[in-house]
């Protein structure tokens, strides 16, 4: 088992990265400090991992709540769901909640948690690969609004993260090529190195060889987790996570929240950003070039849709957190391996990445 740590003070955590980790009761005994337990997840999980997860908190009192699965039920009505569960079981603010499942379950089982009494004790459990290197570590928890993605949520840090690599026996290629989009962004923001390593693995982590992928996992949380220390709120480095992300959000919200991946939306995204950021002069055709071919082959989509035209972008991206005073501020790439802080962009030079990228 690998075993890293997120740097935060008293909100410091272990995050646990190995196989058969979900059958661990010292590892949910180390973290559960109350008798009440409620497991948040949803109906593709549940009959997957929710038995392996109940069999180990056999001496405390559990209740579940088993969400409808997708993007487009990571709302504010179906959080309601779970304060039902968790007011209709009388939990105290002792209790502990367990978010099972993927990246949708662990924003809103993370903020139900911030929510519940003002903040109750909340663990991951990541089973996407997505939520294991990226969505699982560093607190942001949240839901949707149809006017924005995730714009209504909080910080808010888990006790710990038990990714176990063996749930990714069951997710489809195409969910695990997402998860490759967050990983590959880690390469491009702060870890060239990584960058290389990947255009060496891509094939072997798309054929989910387990040593290949532990080891993207594992660099993928050291990554964040340094960034997450440094900057826990966002209010510098942090943001440098967001790369490709104002135009991934915008598809999301653009084409209906579930018609794109998350990570396949980042995809395009890093794709726009990188092309914008060779209009600015710092990446090379090259390098945009090179960015592009591996997603490819990660299984992954650069192109954006059709259906958003530039005026439709500009109207999503300016629902953004990152936006001040209602202008619009991007992350973009000085190289591979180096980001900006955000960026205020010239309009023109941004109507002709978005009229011109990926539009011939
Ligand atoms: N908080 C953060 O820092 C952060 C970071 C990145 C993404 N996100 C958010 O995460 C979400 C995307 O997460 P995701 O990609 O995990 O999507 P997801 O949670 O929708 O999960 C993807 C699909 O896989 C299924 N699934 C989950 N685990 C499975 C398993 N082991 N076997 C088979 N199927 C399984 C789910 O039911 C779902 O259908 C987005 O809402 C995004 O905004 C948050
Ligand atoms: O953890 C972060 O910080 C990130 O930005 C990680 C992103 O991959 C993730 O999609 C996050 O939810 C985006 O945050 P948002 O505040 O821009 O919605
Ligand atoms: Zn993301």
């Amino acid at each position: 088992m690998i075993h890293l740590h997120v740097e935060l003070g008293n909100r410091s955590y272990p995050i646990y990265i190995g196989s058969q980790l979900l059958s661990r009761p010292d590892l949910y005994a180390a973290h559960i400090k109350s008798k009440q337990v409620l497991i948040v997840t949803n109906e593709t999980v549940a009959p997957l991992y929710l038995d392996r997860v109940r069999q180990n908190l056999t001496s405390y009192q559990v209740e579940t709540v088993v969400l409808p699965d997708g993007e487009q039920y990571k709302t504010l009505e179906m959080l309601n769901r779970v304060f039902d569960a968790l007011l209709s079981a009388r939990f105290s603010r002792n209790a502990t909640l367990i978010a099972l499942g993927g990246g949708v379950i662990g924003d809103m089982g993370g903020f139900a948690a911030a929510c519940y009494q003002r903040g109750i004790a909340f663990l991951q459990i990541p089973t996407t690969l997505l939520a294991q290197v990226d969505s699982s570590v560093g607190g942001k928890t949240g839901v949707n609004h149809p006017l924005g993605k995730n714009m209504i949520g909080a910080f808010y840090q888990p006790q710990c993260v038990l990714a176990d690599t063996d749930a990714l026996d069951t997710l489809d290629d195409r969910q695990l090529a997402a998860g490759l989009a967050e990983v590959i962004k880690y390469g491009l923001i702060r870890d060239a190195d990584f960058f290389v390593w990947l255009e060496h693995n891509i094939e072997a982590l798309c054929a989910r060889d387990k040593n290949t992928l532990a080891y993207a996992i594992e660099r993928s949380c050291r990554n964040k987790a340094e960034i997450v220390a440094e900057d826990e709120t966002e209010s510098g480095v942090r943001a440098t996570l967001n790369l490709g992300h104002t135009f991934g959000h915008a598809i999301e919200t653009g084409t209906g929240y579930g018609a794109y991946l998350h990570g396949e939306a980042v995809a395009i995204g890093i794709c726009q950003a990188a092309d914008l950021s060779m209009r600015k002069g710092w990446l090379t055709g090259q390098d945009v070039q090179r960015i592009a071919a591996l997603l490819l082959r990660a299984g992954l989509p650069v192109i954006p849709p059709a259906g958003l035209d530039a005026e439709r972008f500009l109207e999503l991206m300016a629902v953004d957190k990152k936006n001040l005073d209602g202008r619009i501020r991007l992350i973009l790439l000085e190289k591979i391996g180096r980001t900006t802080l955000p960026v205020y962009v010239d309009r023109t030079l941004l109507e002709s990445t978005l009229n011109g990228y990926g539009r011939n």
